[in-house]
């Protein structure tokens, strides 16, 4: 299998320092080997930092924050993306906060137009600079993605765009009376802790596939924000909202969606391992560490 690594860590889309050093602690972990075992050819093309993006002169545009560094470093991520998809090499991005999502699913589905999403997380990330209560901009990757707001020019370039249709979330527990409108009104298929809680993960999952690959036959871009799982199982993360999924519902997620072979691209974002005390740490990037390679082929038998 081909394989690729990068850990595009930036903390602009959030304001909690520390989660640009979380793609370190998982390749410190060894996640590289582990994935080489598991039969991919990783190749790991460094911490990318993006430092070389200046921050400085850059205000608010309204109340969102580091508009331009995270604008500019989703367009990189994007375009690096891109290049290791159109050589047939599955990327894995460590982030880093979620706003880098931007980045990521321009990149596929720049390779892949007609690739679907599956959004794992507490939050819909679906803010609109007109409807986000916090400026920060982990919590607007899917507007942009979607094209809801075409208001900031420094965000013009998040193309190809994704349609409605083809994202789907799972694990949904603290959206914004924003966010809950505009998944109304563009007929966002979710699926919550609630509904989790009535199906089970199986027949979620199953629901969730059925709605944007029906025919498994399109490619998926998995993008898992750790703040999905319940705070006691990934506590390291920053903004973690309880009654979350336990451990196997988020590894559950991830070998279905593996078992598919429509698997394209992986995120695995906000792993934030300065919040908490050194074991907190550690049980968040194990966590992080073990969805990736359930996502990448591990089985339990
Ligand atoms: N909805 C909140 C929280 C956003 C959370 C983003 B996360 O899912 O990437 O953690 C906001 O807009 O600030
Ligand atoms: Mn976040
Ligand atoms: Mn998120
Ligand atoms: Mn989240």
């Amino acid at each position: 299998d081909r394989g690729w690594m990068s850990s595009t860590s930036r903390s602009g889309g959030q304001p909690r320092p520390g989660v640009d050093k979380g793609p370190i602690h998982l390749v410190e972990a060894g996640l590289p080997d582990q994935l080489r075992q598991l039969g991919w050819d990783v190749t790991f093309d460094g911490h990318h930092q993006f430092e070389e993006i200046s921050t400085q002169d850059d205000p608010p545009i309204g109340i969102l924050k580091n508009p331009r560094q995270v604008s500019k470093v989703c367009e990189a991520v994007a375009q690096t993306v891109a290049g290791h998809a159109k050589k047939g090499q599955l990327p894995l991005t460590l982030g880093g906060d979620h706003s880098l999502a931007m980045g990521t699913i321009s990149g596929t589905l720049s390779q892949y137009p007609d690739a679907c999403v599956i959004w794992i997380d507490a939050h819909a990330d679906i803010n609109t600079a007109a409807t986000t209560d916090t400026g920060n901009i982990h919590g607007m990757p899917v507007s942009f993605l979607l094209g809801l707001d075409e208001s900031i020019p420094e965000f013009s370039w998040v193309k190809p765009r994704l349609t409605p249709q083809r994202i789907v979330y799972i694990g949904l527990r603290d959206v914004d009376a924003g966010e809950k409108k505009i998944l109304r009104e563009n007929g966002i298929k979710a699926f919550s802790m609630h509904e989790v809680d009535r199906y089970g993960i199986g027949k979620v999952v199953e629901m969730a596939l059925d709605h944007v690959n029906p025919k498994r036959d399109l490619p998926i871009h998995l993008s898992f924000d750790v703040d999905a799982l319940d705070p006691s199982v990934a506590p390291s993360t920053g903004t973690p909202v309880r009654g979350g999924l336990t451990f196997r519902e988020g590894h559950y997620i991830c070998e279905a969606i593996y078992e598919t072979g429509c698997l394209v691209a992986l995120d695995l974002m906000e792993v934030n391992p300065s919040l908490s005390d050194a074991d907190a740490v550690k049980q968040t990037v194990a966590v992080g560490c073990s969805l990736v390679r359930s996502a990448l082929g591990e089985t339990l038998l």
